[in-house]
């Protein structure tokens, strides 16, 4: 299968409206590949908490629109990464009627048809007691999204550091792990690491798709990647926006688990001793 992981540049001047409709078509041009990949909060940016309020969308706001009609044209599965979702609010919910709903970072993945298949609102938030872990609610289901290329398993940014969350996946039977990411430049060589040390422990594909350039001041890692369930990189992407686009095969997940078996002799079921 072909993989395309945009790196989009994250650019302040460009507005929300117009970056939309340049990654739509950026989307559309990657008819040849089966699977592509967006980063985290790129309509926005990761980091750009102040315009969040304002731009929050629901799961068929401007956004998933676009998207849908995006990979529904280039006939792709299309992970566009995630937008700031606005619940939806009724009647019965907590929030009550008239008033807004809660924010979080959900991630999309979209069928060729343009059917949205599957959501995952991010676990752990970023930011300790500021941004992000503040302003958005927090997830708590794990997600895997069934394709024709195998089983994706969903986490977006920070998540790439709780190894607990990448064991749920392998568990739900996760064979690509796909993580958008609006990941700092200043702790790139943790996500480099981090990203080859989930795909070892998974025994999978790690697909790490993050955005480039400089919003809110925080300048991004870029430096996206792919890499094979042996902990090979099989790309990466350098600083500036890029499509990296990669050939893989799925079908190594099982060889790789089969040939070297580490995840059968997991300690399950291990009583938790006492803390003394
Ligand atoms: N957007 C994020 O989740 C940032 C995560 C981060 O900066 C880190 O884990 O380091």
């Amino acid at each position: 299968m072909r993989a395309a992981l945009m790196q989009i540049d994250v650019h302040p001047d460009e507005s929300v409206d117009s970056r939309r409709s340049r990654v739509a078509d950026l989307v559309r041009a990657q008819s040849g590949a089966d699977l592509v990949v967006l980063p985290e909060l790129w309509p926005t940016g990761a980091f750009a908490y102040d315009l969040w309020e304002d731009t929050a969308e629901p799961l068929d706001g401007p956004t998933a629109t676009a998207m849908s009609g995006a990979a529904r044209d280039a006939g792709v599965w299309l992970h566009a990464g995630s937008i700031v979702e606005r619940e939806a609010t009724g009647p019965g919910s907590a929030e009550g009627p008239g008033r807004p709903g809660r924010m979080f970072n959900t991630s999309l993945v979209f069928g060729p048809d343009g059917e949205l298949r599957r959501t995952y609102r991010k676990i752990h938030r970023f930011g300790f007691d500021e941004g992000e872990a503040v302003v958005m609610g927090g997830g708590e289901q794990i997600a895997t999204a069934a394709t024709a290329h195998g089983t994706l398993g969903l986490a977006t940014c920070y998540d790439l550091r709780f190894p607990e969350q990448f064991r749920l996946l392998v568990d739900a039977g996760a064979e690509l792990l796909v993580i958008p990411a609006g990941w700092p430049a200043r702790r790139r060589e943790h996500w480099l690491l981090l990203a080859r040390a989930r795909a070892v422990e998974s025994q999978a594909f790690v697909l790490a798709c993050c955005s480039a350039g400089t919003h809110a001041g925080v300048e991004q890692a870029g430096h996206s990647l792919v890499v094979d369930p042996w902990g090979e990189v099989l790309a990466e992407g350098g600083t500036d926006e890029e499509v990296l686009v990669v050939d893989i095969d799925p079908g190594q997940v099982a060889k790789v688990r089969a040939d070297f078996p580490v995840l059968r002799d997991r300690l399950l079921g291990l009583p938790v001793p006492p803390r003394r």
